[in-house]
């Protein structure tokens, strides 16, 4: 990380997060019932599960926005209630401030922390680098293509330094090429960070490339777990969860987990 960005706030740790029994819905819509789930602090956690199944329901839940039926969602054992600039989200619609500059977009969380300007304008232009549009400071979203909005997006989430980042599709609306471009410099910035990272995607292959370890929310989403070798007794209403090996590992057997991945959406 280059000493400008060490003049922003700066994660001291990743955000432990516990779902507790936790059951989320729309009125009287359920969603899904009875989760459990424990992310530690520093893991990047992906959700993946068809259309419908929940996924974004329960970055919703982490993120605050969401209040649950039933159950907690703790952050670092504190009970979430609402949002939380230590929980920074990143959506794949572009959720910009279309009047807002680019700089003036990416200092946003660190005048939510109380930065002062100058500092925050310092940390703000090292992000726009570390994401690869240095040059278009003072362009607004507009002016820019969805690829590099979305590098803002994620410029914009980890310039406040969050303990958190709860991404939903990001990179859902990108071109294939694009999409790869935006997976590596996730990658490449995430091993600057210690922040707890939870991805929601379709995207199997996407999946295995970030997680540590993915998480497969089934067809029925809202039954509790068990079905086609779900964990229930930990996991609750979460269908499967599976580890992805370390992608440097030698005999990793990506075949495999793909395949299983995929049997249990
Ligand atoms: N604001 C809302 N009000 C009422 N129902 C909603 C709302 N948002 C989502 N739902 C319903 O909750 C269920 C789960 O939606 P959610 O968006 O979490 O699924 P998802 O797995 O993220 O789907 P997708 O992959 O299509 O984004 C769906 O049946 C959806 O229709």
């Amino acid at each position: 990380m280059s000493a400008s960005v060490a003049a922003a706030p700066q994660v001291d740790a990743g955000l432990a997060v516990r779902l507790e029994g936790v059951s989320l819905g729309y009125g009287r819509h359920a969603v899904l019932e009875d989760l459990c789930l424990d992310i530690a602090p520093g893991e990047v956690l992906v959700i993946v599960g068809p259309s419908g199944s929940g996924k974004s329901t329960v970055l919703r839940a982490i993120a605050g926005l969401l209040a649950p039926h039933a159950g907690r969602v703790l952050a670092e054992g504190v009970p979430v209630t609402g949002p939380s600039p230590d929980r920074a989200m990143v959506f794949q619609d572009d959720a910009l401030l279309p009047w807002r500059t680019v700089l003036r977009n990416v200092e946003l969380p660190l005048r939510i922390r109380g930065v002062p300007k100058r500092e925050r304008r310092t940390a703000a232009e090292s992000w726009i680098a570390r994401v690869g549009l240095a040059g278009w400071e003072d362009r607004l979203p507009r002016e820019l293509s969805g690829g590099m909005r979305q590098r803002v997006q994620l410029a914009r989430s980890l310039a406040g330094a969050p303990r958190a980042v709860l991404m939903d599709e990001p990179f859902g609306a990108l071109d294939a090429q694009t999409r790869a471009g935006m997976q590596r410099l996730l990658l490449d910035v995430l091993r600057d960070t210690l922040a707890t990272v939870v991805f929601v995607t379709h995207d199997v292959d996407e999946a295995l490339l970030l997680a540590d370890r993915v998480v497969v929310l089934g067809q029925r989403g809202r039954q509790p777990g068990g079905q086609r070798g779900g964990q229930r007794g930990e996991h609750g209403g979460i269908g499967t969860v599976l580890r992805v090996p370390d992608p440097r590992t030698p005999d990793i057997d990506r075949t495999g987990l793909r395949a299983r991945i995929i049997e249990e959406l």
